[in-house]
Parts: C-alpha cells; structure tokens; sequence
C-alpha cells in the first residue's frame, strides 16, 4: 500500500482522496451564521440535506432559509450534543475557542468536520464544482489557492457546455437499455467506447439534437444486427 503526504508548514498532511457523498436525508451541522456560513449552506441546499445552523445571530438569507422551513436554525451557542446524528459538520465562527471546541467534539464522536478558515483542523475540504445535469467536475487545490480554484470553475464553465450534460444523460439512459439487452460485457464495453468516442458530443454541441440522436441509433443498431 502506498501513502502519500505533503510537507506543509503544519507538518505532513495526506494528499486528500476525493469523493462525491450522497447526502440526501442525512443531516448537517452549520456552526455559524455569518457570510461563510451562508456560502456553506447555500452549496449545500441543492442535496436534499437536512441542515441545522446553531449561532446565536445569522444573516438575513439564513433566517430567510429558515422561516421557509428549508433549513432549521436554533439561535444559539453550539454546545456538544448538537452532533448527535451529524453526519458532516462546518464551522464558520468568528470566535477561535469555539471553533476548536467544535472540532475536538468532532474529532471525539467521529464526525467529519471543515473548520472552513482552519484548513489543519479540516477533515475534508469543499471543492469548487462545476455542474451540468449529472456531469460533476470538483476542483481542489488541496487548501493551496481556492481563488484559483474558483477561476478555474470559471474557465471551465466556459468550455463545459450544457452540450455535455445532455450527453451524460443520454449515455445514462443507453446504459440502462443496454445492460438489459447486451449480457456480453465485452460487446457492452464496445458499445459504450464507440458512442463515447463517437462524434455525438460534437453534434449536440453543434445543437444538432436530430443527427446525434440518428448517431447513437446507428451505434445502437450495429449490436442489434
Ligand atoms: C472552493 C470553495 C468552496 C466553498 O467554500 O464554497 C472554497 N473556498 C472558496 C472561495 C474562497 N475562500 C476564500 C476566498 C478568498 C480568497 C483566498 O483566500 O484565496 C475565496 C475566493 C472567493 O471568495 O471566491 C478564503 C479562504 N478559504 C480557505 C481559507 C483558509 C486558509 O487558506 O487558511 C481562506 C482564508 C484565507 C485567508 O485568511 O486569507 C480555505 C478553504 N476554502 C476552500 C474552499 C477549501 C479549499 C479548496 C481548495 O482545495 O482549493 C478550504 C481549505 C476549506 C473549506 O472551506 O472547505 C470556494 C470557491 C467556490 C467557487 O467560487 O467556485
Ligand atoms: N468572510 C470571508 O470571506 C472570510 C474569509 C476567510 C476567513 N474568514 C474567517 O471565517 C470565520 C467566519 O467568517 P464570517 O465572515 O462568516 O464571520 P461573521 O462574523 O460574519 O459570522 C460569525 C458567526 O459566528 C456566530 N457565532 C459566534 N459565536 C458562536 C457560538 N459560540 N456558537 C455558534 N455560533 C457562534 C455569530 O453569531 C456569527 O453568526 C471568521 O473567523 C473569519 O475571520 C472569513
């Protein structure tokens, strides 16, 4: 098995593994409700999770959340038992010793935690994403310049086009047809290289829905014949 650390003035830390979480249903900590807070939450409201914020006072857009039943906010100090049945915890105060209570807590019950101005006391860090339908692309720079991740996004939102998410479903839908009706996975792989590399991507780009939906039939019919 091989590991792998980088050297940071903290000390050695692990090159981070990256991973895509389902969160629907599960519930998430925000101790907080500052302008970070609010940027963590808002990333986080698309995902189905329940999310419960615990601060004392909270921006307008977070009270707002909460009045509208899509976020719960107890108008408080944190305290410990707020982790129970956390699944991922932030925390974004702007008081230190409270920050890395809430850290140690996490650390004692097991609850991953990003303490987001902390980056040595992150368990996992949040990328800067990219989204088209099902397509994700997640952008670290592993805490190095989230600036430049963020341009990045920028960039890439430029080049990564609806085009591509359209394509990702379409594949989605195929593959499903396809795993019912080809039982041979090396005709299957077959089938999913061609379309892949076929120039259905550069049909939908091009906007030409018709063409790329005869391409994938005539990839399609090459299995059935
Ligand atoms: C991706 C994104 C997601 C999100 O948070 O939503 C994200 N930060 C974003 C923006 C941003 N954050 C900051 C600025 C001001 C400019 C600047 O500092 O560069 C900007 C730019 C802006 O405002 O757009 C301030 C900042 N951020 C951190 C520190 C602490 C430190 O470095 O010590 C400081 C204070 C530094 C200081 O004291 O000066 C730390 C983290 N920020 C991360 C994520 C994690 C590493 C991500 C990676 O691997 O690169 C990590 C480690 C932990 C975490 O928070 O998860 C989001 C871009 C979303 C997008 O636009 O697409
Ligand atoms: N805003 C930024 O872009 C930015 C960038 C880098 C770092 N930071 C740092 O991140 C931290 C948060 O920044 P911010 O701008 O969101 O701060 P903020 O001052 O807007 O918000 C701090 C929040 O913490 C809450 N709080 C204080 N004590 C608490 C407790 N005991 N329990 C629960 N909540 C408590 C407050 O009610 C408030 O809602 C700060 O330490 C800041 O220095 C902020």
């Amino acid at each position: 098995m091989s590991l792998k650390f980088i050297l940071t003035k903290q000390g050695l830390r692990a090159i981070l593994f990256p991973i895509y979480l389902d969160l629907k249903a599960k519930t998430g900590l925000v101790v907080g409700g500052g302008q970070v807070a609010e940027r963590k939450i808002e990333n986080l409201l698309d995902y189905g999770m329940n999310i419960r914020v615990v601060s004392p006072q909270a921006r307008a857009r977070i009270q707002e959340w909460a009045e509208q039943s899509i976020i719960q906010w107890q108008a408080r100090d944190f305290c410990e038992s707020d982790l129970q049945g956390v699944f991922l915890a932030f925390v974004a105060t702007d008081n230190n010793s409270v920050n890395q209570a809430v850290v140690e807590a996490c650390r004692k019950t097991g609850v991953l935690i990003n303490a987001v101005d902390d980056p040595p006391n992150c368990d996992f860090y949040v990328p800067s994403i990219v989204r088209r339908g099902s397509l994700v692309l997640a952008i670290s720079t592993e805490g190095k310049s989230p600036f430049f991740a963020r341009r990045l996004r920028e960039e890439l939102e430029n080049t990564i086009s609806p085009a591509y998410g359209e394509f990702v479903e379409i594949m989605g839908e195929i593959r499903e047809e396809i795993k019912e009706k080809v039982p041979d996975i090396t005709v299957r792989k077959k089938i999913f290289e061609n379309l892949v590399y076929s120039e259905v991507l550069d049909l939908l780009k091009a906007g030409e829905k018709d063409k790329a939906r005869e391409r994938i039939e005539a990839c399609m019919s090459s299995w059935r014949d």
